[in-house]
């Protein structure tokens, strides 16, 4: 088996990863906008091990860069996201279980530590302070799934289409579209039939249930619309942006009395930034306030 750089790291040897290619790739918009793009357009953008860990290590970095202010994700080529390539990346998984020569309880932990491994990798998304809005465009399936839901805002093209596909290859979706779903949507009662039956739905289900916030008639107003919002948003305090997305991901996570605990603590620093008095000064003014990297 090919040994995988991340793999090896891991301690995921069993894993081969295949040939390590620019699976991720990122332009700049602007300064201050970087747009990810899934960048195996061949292979549906379908997801293996190496193509996570080049997310993470992307979304890491620009979460990281004082310069980034606002992220855009979509995928290159025809359809957003097929899923977990169920060659590369499924096949990986099922040559470890059919691996006689790894011991059980070792088989076990080694594919707790690789979808603890896979679950970080979207969670990446959640944990980068910058916001991420995700452009969807045809299909977005299983994987696909676990990555929108883990992005701040949801925009899709006409023509998409998403499945929580998990079910029908024989698994219980486990790199957070479970975790994370009932609390885009707030519907119990549709995310249990969508999720247990792996039906496709389309665009105008999607929005009548929150999964996405608008509609574009291609993917290339998708995009642009994407990468439009994420520029309002890079023109804004990147300390009141960064601060509402902590806040929000922590207000959902905890009760009404903790998260006012937990704002009160983050703006008893926050408040202290020039970006307030700018921004005050500028409303007043009429004028539009700029602002330092953070
Ligand atoms: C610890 C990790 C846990 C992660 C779990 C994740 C789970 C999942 O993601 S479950 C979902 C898995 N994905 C699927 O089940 C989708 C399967 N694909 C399709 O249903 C169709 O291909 C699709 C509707 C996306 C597109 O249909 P279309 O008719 O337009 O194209 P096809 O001729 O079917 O496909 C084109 C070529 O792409 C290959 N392909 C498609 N999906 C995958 C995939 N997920 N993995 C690997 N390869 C895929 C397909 O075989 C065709 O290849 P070729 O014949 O060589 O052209």
């Amino acid at each position: 088996m090919i040994l995988s750089r991340f793999g090896s790291r891991l301690g995921l040897r069993a894993f081969s990863s295949g040939t390590s290619s620019d699976v991720i790739s990122v332009v700049q918009e602007n300064e201050h906008v970087a747009h990810i793009k899934l960048n195996r357009p061949n292979k549906l953008n379908t997801f293996t091990l190496d193509m996570w860990t080049s997310l993470k290590s992307e979304l890491e970095r620009l979460g990281d860069d004082p310069k980034c202010r606002a992220i855009v994700l979509s995928g290159e080529g025809k359809v957003f996201c097929a899923g977990i390539d169920l060659a590369g990346g499924m096949g990986e998984i099922i040559k470890v279980i059919q691996n006689d020569d790894i011991e059980i309880g070792r088989k076990a932990r080694l594919l707790r530590r690789f979808i603890g491994h896979v679950q970080d990798c979207f969670t990446a998304v959640e944990k980068c302070p910058k916001p991420v809005i995700a452009a969807v465009h045809s299909h977005c399936i299983g994987a696909g799934i676990d990555l929108i839901t883990a992005c701040d805002i949801r925009f899709a093209s006409q023509c998409s289409n998403f499945s929580i596909k998990e079910v029908d290859v024989g698994l219980a979706a486990d790199v957070g579209t479970l975790n994370r779903i009932q609390k885009v949507v707030g519907n119990d009662s549709w995310t249990r039939e969508i999720a247990m039956t792996a039906r496709d739905f389309g665009v105008d289900e999607a929005l009548k249930f929150g999964l996405i916030s608008r509609i574009y008639p291609s993917k290339k107003e998708t995009v642009a619309g994407a990468v439009s919002l994420a520029k309002t948003i890079a023109e804004k305090s990147p300390i009141a942006v960064q601060g509402t997305k902590i806040n929000l991901n922590y207000s959902r996570d905890h009760t009404i009395d903790e998260s006012l605990e937990y704002i009160k603590t983050w703006n008893m620093s926050q408040l202290l930034s020039t970006d307030l008095i700018n921004s005050a000064t500028a409303v007043m003014s009429k004028q539009k306030a700029t602002f330092e990297d953070v």
